[in-house]
């Protein structure tokens, strides 16, 4: 069956009982697909049925779906003609695996951060009456998605709105790992009691049995309903702020989900339907541990087991060595904003969950509350990608860096990540923290380095961020002594001519540079830096005035990162010389694998020497 779609039309004209066949088959594909490219297998599998539905009750692209993160789009993206682009998926001048506007006129929304969905749609369905046009809009949103600030921005602001705007809530108990927070705990009340939504759809029938006689008594009326309904059912949370509720609903059951969301499309003002869903659903390894099946890497479809398992990552190095310090030192806390696998600190929460906090998707609350800890006298270390501390940057310097709060910023995935592509890249956090006053901002060469600058940490008073990229680390010992010194750099070889200043896992690019250079009678010096702020500015002048260029290498955006502080450095101090500044250029970086991606953008050891070796001849 699933050979026939190649739009949302050829869905329409598949028998509605044949849904669960169809079903099947879609979940066998992402098994059999993503098992070879990795990718968002359990969120995918788990809302197979919805997206049939959905797209089977509206009609897209005229009716309007928006999905929150876009990670859960898989079964979108093959009802919308792009299954024969499986194999890419993800891949370097692949599909993405997101929903992307220049993809398809299908995805109306692109995303790739959490609980945007409803503040775009709510904006599409302003714009469409102002334009007096009429469509459906329809704001696809998970319950760990509904866990973040933004969301409830725009459920506030839509509920009391009457626009026309169906917000689906798909509802698996689960953000990448269990889902946290007292709405969560709300939601499973009425996921779990279904006498309660019973109850409420009677008490509404008995309540709208009374007749509305005159407008004085009909307001009246209306007041008593509501107290009713306040006192009968408790905590009417959607409908309170303005949303008809319809649910809680079988989210794998299609016929139910087409009558369903077919009553929603009749309805006026914003409605939120309430769907049941199970993460991971059909693979049993992925039903057991939707966690490790959220963000997967290729697998054996047989066994459950990745490829790639077993070493070390630098999230594993740095969720280690905290909780190796916190288990001697009672005043380090750690805080994560929904991601405890991703961060490394599922480590401390094993062991220390008393003092290790998940607040949900929500990096803004997490970096303020870290605030919050640190004015009472704690050690806050706030592990956090790169591309979602952007979220926070406000709390950063409002909140921490104004009061010189003592707030840890564990900054992973910095640098690109690869195939989660644009909206996943870290290449921005050098830029925007250096223009910050107050926060030191460091970078490790390698595992050991990272343990201690986490053990350097300890002891500043100030805001601190440690950035250090997604992937493997190598070797490591948590009970490494901190030998490094706060603003001081590493020189790795001394040279000649050239000096090449790297930072983090660039370091290890400009050693082979090095390598391949000598074979031109090259002899650059090697300069690890580890601070980009303070840089250590003494070295940096001395050695920048032995040498004929300067060359400086990041893992982050050329524009205003440590290239830039340099370039700074040397111009204010009155040394003109050449700057060949390499990083990446002012474009978003797209998804593919991150050696193709360091290759494309000039940033392999191969490709740095040629561009150095161009540059010294031109000088010459
Ligand atoms: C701002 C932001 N923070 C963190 C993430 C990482 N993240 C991606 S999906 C996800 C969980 C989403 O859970 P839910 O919305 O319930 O979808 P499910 O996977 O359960 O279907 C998280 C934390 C993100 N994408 N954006
Ligand atoms: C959708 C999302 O934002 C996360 O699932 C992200 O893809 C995880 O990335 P890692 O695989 O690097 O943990
Ligand atoms: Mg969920």
């Amino acid at each position: 069956m699933l050979e026939q779609i190649n739009s949302p039309y050829d869905l329409k004209k598949i028998d509605k009982k044949d849904f669960p066949l169809l079903c099947e088959e879609i979940r066998q594909f992402l098994i059999e697909k993503v098992s070879k490219t990795g990718g968002h297998l359990a969120s995918n599998l788990g809302i197979v049925e919805l997206t049939v539905a959905l797209h089977y009750v509206f009609n897209s692209p005229v009716d309007k779906i928006i999905w929150d993160v876009g990670h859960q789009c898989y079964v979108h993206k093959i009802i919308t003609g792009r299954k024969d682009q499986f194999d890419t998926l993800r891949k370097f001048n692949g599909l993405s695996g997101y929903t992307k506007r220049t993809e398809s006129v299908h995805d109306i929304f692109g995303a790739g951060h959490s609980s945007t969905s409803i503040s775009a749609a709510l904006g599409i369905a302003r714009a469409r009456d102002l334009n007096n046009e009429k469509y459906f809009v329809v704001a696809v949103i998970g319950d760990g998605a509904l866990t973040g600030g933004m969301a409830f921005e725009a459920l506030n602001d839509a509920g009391r709105s009457k626009t026309d705007l169906i917000v689906v809530l798909n509802h698996n108990e689960m953000s990448i790992s269990e889902n946290v927070g007292s709405v969560s705990l709300y939601l499973s009340k009425l996921r779990t009691d279904p006498g309660y939504n019973k109850l409420k759809q009677e008490i509404d029938n008995l309540l709208n049995i009374i007749p509305p006689i005159g407008k004085n008594l009909h307001r009246y009326i209306e007041k008593i309903k509501d107290s009713v309904k306040q006192l009968v059912v408790p905590g009417m949370f959607f409908e309170e702020m303005g949303f008809t509720y319809l649910g809680p609903i079988d989210g794998h059951d299609t016929e139910m989900l087409i009558e369903v969301l077919e009553r929603a499309k009749k309805m006026k003002g914003p409605i939120l339907v309430h769907v049941i869903t199970k993460k991971g659903k059909g693979y049993k390894f992925a039903e057991k541990k939707p966690d490790k099946f959220h963000s997967a890497a290729p697998f054996d479809i047989e066994t459950g087991k990745f490829v790639s398992e077993g070493q070390a990552t630098y999230s594993d190095v740095f969720g280690k060595t905290l909780t190796e310090m916190a288990l001697r030192d009672k005043k380090i806390v750690a805080i994560t904003a929904a991601m405890p696998e991703g961060t490394g600190l599922i480590h401390f929460a094993k062991l220390i969950p008393e003092r290790f906090f998940d607040v949900g998707i929500a990096e803004q609350h997490a970096t303020t509350f870290a605030a919050g800890m640190a004015v009472q006298g704690y050690k806050p270390y706030f592990a956090v990608y790169s591309t979602f501390l952007q979220r926070a940057y406000d709390q950063l310097i409002h909140d921490v860096c104004i009061q010189k709060l003592p707030v840890v910023f564990a900054i992973d995935r910095a640098g690109i990540v690869g195939e989660d592509g644009e909206t996943h890249q870290g290449v921005f956090d050098l830029s925007f923290l250096r223009a910050v006053p107050n926060i030191s901002i460091m970078s490790p060469k390698d595992a050991n380095e990272l343990v201690e600058m986490v053990k350097l940490s300890r002891n500043l008073d100030f805001p601190v961020a440690i950035r250090y990229p997604r992937g493997k680390a190598g070797s490591f010992d948590v009970n490494r002594e901190c030998n490094i010194e706060f603003g001081k750099a590493e020189v790795i070889n001394s040279g000649e001519e050239i000096a090449i200043f790297a930072l983090g896992r660039m370091v290890a690019k400009a050693v082979e540079t090095r390598k391949i250079l000598a074979d031109f009678n090259l002899n650059p010096f090697i300069v690890n830096l580890r601070f980009v702020k303070p840089l250590d500015e003494e070295l940096i002048l001395d050695i920048s005035s032995k040498v004929k260029l300067v060359v400086t290498i990041e893992d982050n955006v050329v524009a205003g990162g440590v290239g830039s502080a340099i370039l700074e450095l040397l111009n204010s101090k009155g040394i003109y010389k050449p700057v060949l500044r390499l990083g990446f250029p002012d474009k978003f970086i797209e998804h593919g694998d991150v050696e193709n991606l360091f290759k494309k953008y000039g940033l392999d050891a191969n490709s740095v020497a040629n561009t150095i070796l161009q540059k010294y001849k031109e000088m010459m």
